[in-house]
This record gives C-alpha cells, structure tokens and sequence, in this order.
C-alpha cells in the first residue's frame, strides 16, 4: 500500500487573470520503504513538488496523501530537506540540531538530546564543527548540517531535495552511502530530488522524470533492477548501468529540445505589409557632400 500518495495534482500561482502553472495533473505512489528519485531540470517545478509532498505548498486540484490521509500541514514524520539549507544563523551546528530533535521530543533528557545531537552530527561528519554557526561554514558543509537536521527527526519519510548538490565529489560519495545506509537499516521511505544521472541510477529503486515547466507534470518511470548493495566502483561497468543512464539522458535531452520548439530561436514576425515604401532620390551635391546626420543615440 503507497505510504504516500499524489492523485491528479496541479499547484499554480498568482491571481486567476494572470495564473501561473508550475505543476500540471501530478500521479505519483510512493510504497513504504522505497527509495524514489525525482529528476528535473532547473526550474521545472521540483521544489514545488517537494513542498507539496511535505505539506507546505497546498495543491491547487488534486491530492496529497500520507498513509491514506490527506495531508494539511507539515508533520514531523514527513522530513524535509530542502536545496537552501534553511538552518538557524544564530545557532551553531548542534544547536540547529538539537532544536529540531526537541520539537518532535520535547521530554527528551538533557544529556540524551545532546548524545542524539551529537550522533547525527557526527554522522554527516561534521563533528569537528559543532559550534560553528551556519555563516561560518561552507556551502557542504551547511548541507550537512542541514541533513544532520533532518535524518535526527528520525521521520517515516526522507523528503530530499538535491541534499548533495554542493558538495565535493568524495563526500558526496561518502553521503550518498549514509543515506542509503540510513534507508536500507531504519525501514524508511525516501523521494529524493536529483539532477545527476548517476546518482540517481546508484541510489533509487525507480527513476521518475519531470517534464519542463510551465505545467510540468511526471513523465513514465524507469525502473532500477540493479542488485544491492550496489558497488559504486565497478557500477560504470554494470550493463544495465550503462543502458539506463544512457536512456534517460537521452530522455531527459529530449525533453529539453521539445521545451525550446517554437520559443526564443524563431522570434515570428507580425503579419503586416508596408502600405508604399519608395527611396528618396537623392541629388548629386548631397552624394559628394553628404551632410552628417544627428542620431539622438549618439549625441553626447
Ligand atoms: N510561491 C511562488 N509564487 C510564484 N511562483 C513560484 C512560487 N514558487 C515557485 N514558483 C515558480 O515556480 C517555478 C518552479 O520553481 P521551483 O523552485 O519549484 O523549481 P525547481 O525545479 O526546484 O528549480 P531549481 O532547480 O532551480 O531550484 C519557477 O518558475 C518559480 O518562479
């Protein structure tokens, strides 16, 4: 049974005269304990998504739905992390996390809310920064913090929003490993938004492509029957690594070619004819002495 459930949802912005259509008649099932990645281009709507399934962007048609229930608000077994950090800037690291691990169990001890600080922060490797606060670390390293932040709620779902993307290649590495570890020994349900191929080819069990925006929706989904583990080293030589990688990029082209037909390369001209045009005849003193003429765009 799907733990988490989108049927028919649209999400647009702005006024009804001028609305703006971000996502167009979303499907989606996400069964418990399944690890889904969601692949756009920028722009296309993936935040909005992701909003969507955490309970803070409410669907304009259509519905959420969590455990069969539709959802209204956010909720801690739903845990988001979103692409801007988001962390507290006059916290340091494990305050961001202790505040987050406290809001979901405020009767936690003292001592027990700074050992689970610690593991989680510990876990993203990050230790060495604990009192840190957000605008004295770098890009990965807030990103870091911030899935510190959201694997410590401990939540029934894993809402990623491209949790990796500011990082290095080796700690990405070594994240996606912890995430997956993460997934595979705790039971959780993951939908984690990615622009990278591989990553998502070595991590999900179903790829689902979402189209361009405006009214992007979601495109059919490519299946990952790959074993797990799944070995990172010898992945590039993995047969049905290579056909699914070189599908969906070719996928994933296509859709970026179909989104430029008919806009900005051609720019159609009105359909209007000049009534009469004809050259002025000029006289043979003004072609030996043309007289300059003043342009207003170029007088100083
Ligand atoms: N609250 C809002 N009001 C109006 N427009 C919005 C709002 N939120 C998002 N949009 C618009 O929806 C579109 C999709 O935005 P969204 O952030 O979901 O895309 P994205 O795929 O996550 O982009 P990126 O990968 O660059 O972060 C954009 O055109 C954005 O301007």
């Amino acid at each position: 049974m799907a733990i988490l459930e989108v049927n028919n949802a649209s999400v647009s912005f702005g006024p009804i005269s001028n609305r703006y259509e971000v996502l167009n008649d979303l499907n989606l099932k996400v069964e418990e304990n399944e690890f889904v990645a969601i692949i756009g281009f920028s722009g296309a709507g993936k935040s909005t998504l992701m909003s969507l399934l955490a309970g803070l962007q409410k669907a304009t048609s259509g519905k959420v739905l969590f455990k069969q229930k539709p959802i209204s608000e956010p909720r801690p077994d739903l845990g988001i992390m979103f692409q801007n950090y988001s962390l507290l800037p006059w916290l340091s690291v494990l305050d961001n996390v202790k505040i987050a691990i406290n809001a979901v169990q405020p009767k936690l001890s003292k001592s027990a809310l700074d050992e689970k600080a610690h593991h989680y922060v510990k876990m993203v490797k990050l230790d060495h920064a604990v009192d840190k606060k957000p605008q004295e670390l770098s890009g990965g390293m807030r990103q870091r913090a911030s899935l510190a932040r959201t694997l410590s709620l401990d939540p029934e779902v894993l809402l990623l929003d491209e949790p990796l993307s500011a990082l290095d290649a080796l700690t990405r590495s070594e994240l996606q490993d912890q995430i997956l570890n993460i997934w595979e020994k705790n039971k959780r349900t993951v939908v984690m938004i990615t622009n990278d191929v591989d990553e998502a080819v070595l991590m999900a069990d179903r790829i689902i492509p979402l189209t361009m925006g405006p009214a992007a929706t979601l495109s059919d989904e490519f299946k990952v029957n790959m074993e797990r583990p799944r070995n990172r080293h010898t992945l590039n030589d993995h047969p049905e690594f290579m056909r699914l990688k070189s599908e969906i990029t070719a996928f994933m082209m296509g859709l970026n070619q179909e989104s430029k037909k008919g806009t900005g390369d051609v720019i159609p001209m009105p359909k209007v004819k000049p009534k009469s045009f004809s050259l002025p005849v000029m006289s043979p003193t003004f072609k030996q002495n043309p007289v300059p003429v003043k342009n207003s765009s170029n007088v100083a």
